[in-house]
């Protein structure tokens, strides 16, 4: 009886999904997904997949482009035949997405597995994520984090916080279960506010010591438990350069995988044009301090490898565009040349 509700109300489901829009069936049919576990399995046999070995997502080298390919379910089949317990690692993929005629996208981490024979079955290579991100076309490079993020925090939340009993993955990766103390899991992620500082005519930029030479960013930091967005803003800014913000606006969001799933959210700050003098966090900075709009409009034309010097020193240079902080600097850029204008 219940197998024929659950086909009845499949069926009611799909009916009434025919209405809606492409985005919204999509949305729809990716929660049906991680709700119905039996669905999820059977979508398996239809599905795309992503490989990463310990986390680094495999990639082909095509001409100069780096693409990332998707295998059938059939392929994965013929590279997981050849190893015991084959069955079991389809198990170990997590629902990433779905193409909008419903196609299924998994990432699965194969670490346990001989490297260089999948690579040299496959004809890639599994590239470190920070490599990664910033050579493959621009729509790949979210889904890469996001996998990635979801494939990390699987393999830290093994076992129970509380019972120390090892907890069991839903098909879709959704969530995680402990059976013995019931508590169920769910993949989190830590927010973070990156904020360019301006005091009206010029930003302020800074570097930690682990940057590579010559790259300066915004401000950022994680929250606090209990703060919210305005008051991180403010308490980040004043421990790492001493200044006091007097107004924000937020720009926009970005999942970013380092050091493990950060939602940076990202906003722009004014501080009084009469208060701009910086006392830099030194345990944390390496440098930090104001860059006018013709400064910053030639480091956002400048290569991170065309900025050494003769004499050894690094002219500024700024993250690349797949980073927000990247679209914080542009969006400056462009309020203060309409300013000026
Ligand atoms: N996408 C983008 O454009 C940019 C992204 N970022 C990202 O923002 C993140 C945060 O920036 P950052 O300035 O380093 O942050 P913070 O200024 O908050 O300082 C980092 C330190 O905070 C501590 N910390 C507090 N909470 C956490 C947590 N949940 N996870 C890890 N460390 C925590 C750690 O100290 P300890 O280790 O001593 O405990 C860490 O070294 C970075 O991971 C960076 O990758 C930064 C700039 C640009
Ligand atoms: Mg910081």
């Amino acid at each position: 009886m219940a197998v024929v509700y659950q086909a009845l109300h499949r069926r009611v489901s799909s009916l009434v999904c025919r209405l809606h829009s492409t985005y919204v069936r999509k949305m729809r049919y990716l929660n049906q997904l991680k709700e119905d576990d039996s669905l999820c399995r059977q979508a398996q046999a239809s599905g795309a997949f992503y490989l990463f070995h310990n986390l680094s997502p495999f990639l082909q080298k095509v001409g100069k482009k780096y693409l990332v390919p998707q295998l059938s379910a059939a392929e994965m089949k013929q590279i997981l035949e050849k190893l015991p317990e084959a069955e079991q690692w389809l198990e170990k993929s997590v629902l990433i997405g779905c193409s909008d005629e419903h196609r299924p996208h998994f990432a699965l981490d194969l670490g346990a597995l001989d490297k260089s024979a999948i690579e040299s079955e496959l004809q890639g290579s599994f590239t470190d994520l920070r490599k990664a991100l910033f050579v493959v076309d621009g729509k790949d490079s979210p889904l890469l984090a996001s996998a990635q993020s979801l494939l990390q925090w699987h393999d830290s939340h093994q076992y129970c916080s509380k019972t120390g009993q090892p907890t069991q993955k839903n098909p879709a990766g959704s969530k995680r279960v402990c059976h013995a103390s019931g508590v169920t899991y769910y993949p989190q992620m830590s927010p973070v506010v990156i904020t360019l500082v301006s005091d009206g005519s010029r930003c302020l930029l800074a570097r930690q010591p682990s940057f590579p030479q010559g790259m300066f960013t915004a401000l950022s930091g994680f929250c606090d438990m209990g703060e919210n967005v305005e008051e991180t803003v403010r308490r980040e800014v004043a421990e790492e350069v001493g200044l006091e913000v007097e107004s924000l606006r937020y720009s926009a969001s970005q999942h970013w995988p380092f050091p493990s799933s950060c939602l940076m959210i990202a906003c722009h700050a004014l501080v009084g044009a009469q208060r701009t003098e910086i006392s830099m966090d030194t345990l944390e900075l390496e440098e930090a301090r104001w860059f006018g709009l013709e400064e910053i409009v030639e480091g956002l034309k400048r290569e991170p490898r065309s900025s050494k010097q003769d004499d050894g020193s690094f002219l500024p240079w700024f993250p690349p565009k797949q980073a927000i902080a990247h679209q914080l600097i542009r969006e400056w850029v462009q309020q203060q040349s309409a300013q000026t204008a």
